[in-house]
């Protein structure tokens, strides 16, 4: 395993490392969130991330990031290995920060997989893709000093400067069929979520309907879950939005690998 430098120092330059992309973990599972909740899926998780959410589940591959390089064959083949499996989730870290990830997509497309990418929403790649997860971040999420899980707020400046490119966000809009999962930690943040889904209508063509739009509760495990599960729910229901579970912590907590 390369050490975390290596993947940070090279991660929106993967010429620096030659081919491949830097791989946390490929695991086979069920779709946990959102509008596939439920389906078998491979996933694949690169690592390195542009962002720092505070909450961020995948703390080895945003805060300190882990991983080996592999190629895209390597890749390919165990994804392959799990014969059940016709969809892939290729998640991170922030999987579009790497211009390979469009070179899996491609070969994964010719392979007849379905191909979920779930993602910050700031970078835009063309690419074979089924669906845009697409989970933009909101001010809630910005590690301040008393939220930070690593330093002393080192990353707030940055992380707020970049949460939302809506030229980004708008291009994949149109490009893909997408849903936009957004992380709810409390009421507060529904007014940047409908004022943001408004202007992502406005710079659209697409229709964003309301069932595109996902509330999902903040929480890494059951037991915080517990504390955000009810009022998330409520909330869809207040605005008419669409409410996902995390199924996979509710079936199987935080355990490595689900
Ligand atoms: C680890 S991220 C990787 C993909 C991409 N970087 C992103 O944020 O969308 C995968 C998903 O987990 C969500 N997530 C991360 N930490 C979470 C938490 N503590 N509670 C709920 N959702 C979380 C993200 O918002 C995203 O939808
Ligand atoms: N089961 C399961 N479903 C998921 N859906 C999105 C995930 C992610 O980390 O992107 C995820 C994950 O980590 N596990
Ligand atoms: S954008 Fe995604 S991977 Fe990056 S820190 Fe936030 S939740 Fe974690
Ligand atoms: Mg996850």
């Amino acid at each position: 395993m390369p050490v975390a430098s290596d993947v940070e120092e090279s991660a929106t330059d993967t010429d620096a490392a030659g081919e491949g992309l830097p791989i946390n973990e490929v695991f086979y599972s069920l779709q946990g969130e959102g509008t596939l909740a439920g389906i078998p899926s491979v996933f694949v998780r690169t690592s390195g991330c542009n962002l720092r959410c505070w909450f961020c589940d995948s703390y080895h591959t945003s805060w300190e990031p882990t991983g080996a390089w592999r190629d895209v064959n390597s890749i390919l083949e165990e994804v392959q290995s799990h014969e059940q499996a016709n969809h892939v989730v290729l998640t991170g870290g922030e999987p579009l920060i790497h211009e390979q990830s469009v070179e899996l997509l491609e070969r994964l497309a010719a392979e007849g997989y379905h191909t979920t990418v779930e993602t910050n929403g700031t970078i835009y790649r063309d690419a074979p893709i089924d669906l845009t997860s697409i989970s933009p971040k909101l001010a809630s999420s910005t590690p301040t000093p008393d939220r930070d899980p690593k330093g002393d707020g080192e990353w707030e400046e940055k992380h707020e400067e970049n949460r939302i490119d809506m030229d980004a966000l708008s291009l994949m809009v149109d490009a893909y069929e997408t849903q936009l999962k957004f992380v709810v930690t409390d009421e507060s943040d529904l007014l940047e979520i409908t004022d943001l889904v408004e202007r992502v209508r406005a710079a659209t063509a697409t229709t964003v309907a309301d069932d595109d739009v996902l509330l999902m509760p903040e929480g890494m495990t059951r037991e915080q879950l517990d504390g955000t599960r009810s009022e998330v729910a409520e909330l869809a229901m207040e605005y008419g939005y669409r409410y996902t579970p995390r199924l996979h912590v509710d079936l199987w907590n935080d355990a490595p690998g689900t």
